[in-house]
């Protein structure tokens, strides 16, 4: 009882909008900055839990539960993370959940999972973050078994942009993993789970005092992806992210992390020996680019030039171009359409290339629709009840019989001999559905 309650004062002060950073809120000054006094850039506000329509469950931490949820008010959606204070408190974690949260108020990249508001009640606290409807990475190479290097080569190059800002701030990320790495509905990469970090020399990110009950012991990280110095000896530098980011990368490419074994004192002899197995069908460039991540924590000394290298060679393994517009539709289509909700659409063989949730535009009206291209291809939409009878084809098989106008990134005009039909595309990707289209009516 005693501890609940001296956790929510410990946690009411942390979430409490104070005062600007001050010197003398600085409480060391050699090394990480650690304070609890400053303001925080997303609010603490007075919300309650019954200001949300919960949706469904996005996933689940070893402390929280992430639920999509809609403000009533506003019908704005965010991925809500939902921590018990007495769980957090039993397990030790407090510090972790202040760290995550005045960590990810510093942040600003686009890269990067944003906090947007946070609010408490007597038993829970509940930090409010954009949601990321790809779900995670983790899921995407479950699902498909493994992935092409062409789509791994853009998710690593999105990683290694943030990492690299990461570093320049002074921050190693410490959990780089298919499961804290989330997709967004158009497909770009965005890195979550902040608890783990930790500062390197200078930084200028403040951080809040750790308790000593959480300071000492274990490594901090996930074991599969945990390089071999920090098993030997706990010691942790930028060199780490690459580590994992390597042993993230084997993973996209093959479907299961490069050092997976039957006990754990299995896989930490593999991490320690660096014994290291490629499937035959990797190509030289990602065998190459995986070598240098897993290479650069042996003397732990990887600086941010050596990021740049990764880079370029991140760019440059499984072809020599940079993503295509056609890459990206096959990456939104993967996303958007991956949980079979318009399967029922389709005849036998028949797969999704592109489907998004549209505004179809007529003179005075509009009205939410899906629309659907497949391989087949036909282009088609659907009203989201996904009732039969209103399935509309706009256009099937006819190479010459279509073309596609677009206004601006979210207003495209589908032409065809019998109609023309109005979009409006809130997620911007106007060109991507022309391409989509156009390129398989040229095919
Ligand atoms: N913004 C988001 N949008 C969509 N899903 C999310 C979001 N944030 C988290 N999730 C989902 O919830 C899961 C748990 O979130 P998170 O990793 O932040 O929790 P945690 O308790 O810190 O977990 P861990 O056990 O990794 O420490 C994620 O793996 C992801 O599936």
């Amino acid at each position: 009882m005693t501890v609940v309650r001296g956790l929510e004062e410990e946690l009411t002060n942390e979430f409490e909008e104070v005062r600007p950073p001050t010197l003398r809120s600085v409480v060391s000054c050699n090394g990480p900055r650690r304070t609890s006094n400053f303001t925080f850039r997303a609010p603490q506000e007075n919300f309650t839990i019954d200001d949300f329509e919960l949706g469904p469950v996005l996933g689940v931490g070893s402390f929280s539960k992430v639920v999509r949820v809609k403000k009533k008010d506003t019908g704005n959606v965010y991925a809500l993370k939902i921590m018990d204070k007495d769980f957090i408190t039993k397990q030790h974690k407090v510090s972790h959940v202040k760290q995550e949260r005045i960590v990810l108020d510093q942040l600003n990249h686009p890269g990067i999972v944003q906090l947007l508001f946070t609010f408490q009640d007597s038993n829970s606290l509940y930090m409010a973050f954009e949601a990321c409807e790809g779900g995670e990475l983790f899921d995407q190479i479950t699902r498909k078994g493994r992935i092409f290097e062409d789509e791994a080569r853009f998710y690593i190059a999105e990683i290694i942009d943030v990492l690299e800002y990461l570093h320049g701030i002074g921050l190693i990320h410490r959990d780089i993993k298919p499961e804290n790495l989330l997709l967004t509905a158009n497909g770009h990469v965005k890195v979550a789970d902040f608890g783990s970090v930790k500062v390197t020399e200078g930084t200028r990110i403040l951080l809040p005092p750790l308790a000593a009950s959480e300071t000492t012991g274990s490594f901090e990280g996930t074991a599969a992806y945990v390089p071999p110095e920090v098993l030997n000896t706990s010691t942790t530098t930028i060199a780490n992210d690459h580590w994992a980011l390597g042993c993230t990368l084997y993973q996209m490419l093959s479907g299961t992390s490069p050092f997976q074994d039957s006990s754990e004192w299995l896989m930490f002899k593999k991490i320690k020996s660096r014994d290291i197995k490629f499937p035959v069908y990797f190509s030289d460039e990602a065998i190459d680019l995986i070598d240098n991540l897993l290479d650069s924590t042996g003397e732990s000394k990887k600086s941010n030039s050596d990021v740049a290298l990764f880079k370029t060679s991140a760019s440059g393994f499984g072809s020599n171009t940079t993503p295509s517009l056609e890459f990206h539709s096959v990456l939104l289509a993967s996303v958007d359409s991956f949980d079979s909700r318009w399967q029922e659409f389709l005849e036998p063989g028949e797969s999704i290339v592109l489907a998004s949730k549209l505004k179809k535009l007529r003179l005075l009206t509009s009205k939410k629709v899906q629309l659907i291209l497949t391989n087949k291809p036909r282009l088609f939409y659907v009203n989201p009840s996904k009732s039969m009878e209103n399935m509309k084809i706009i256009w099937s098989d006819n190479p010459n019989g279509i073309s596609v106008q677009v206004l601006n990134p979210s207003h495209f005009k589908v032409c065809t001999p019998m109609k023309l039909s109005s979009f409006e595309d809130k997620k911007q990707l106007a060109w991507h559905w022309k391409r989509a289209i156009e390129g398989l009516a040229n095919h």
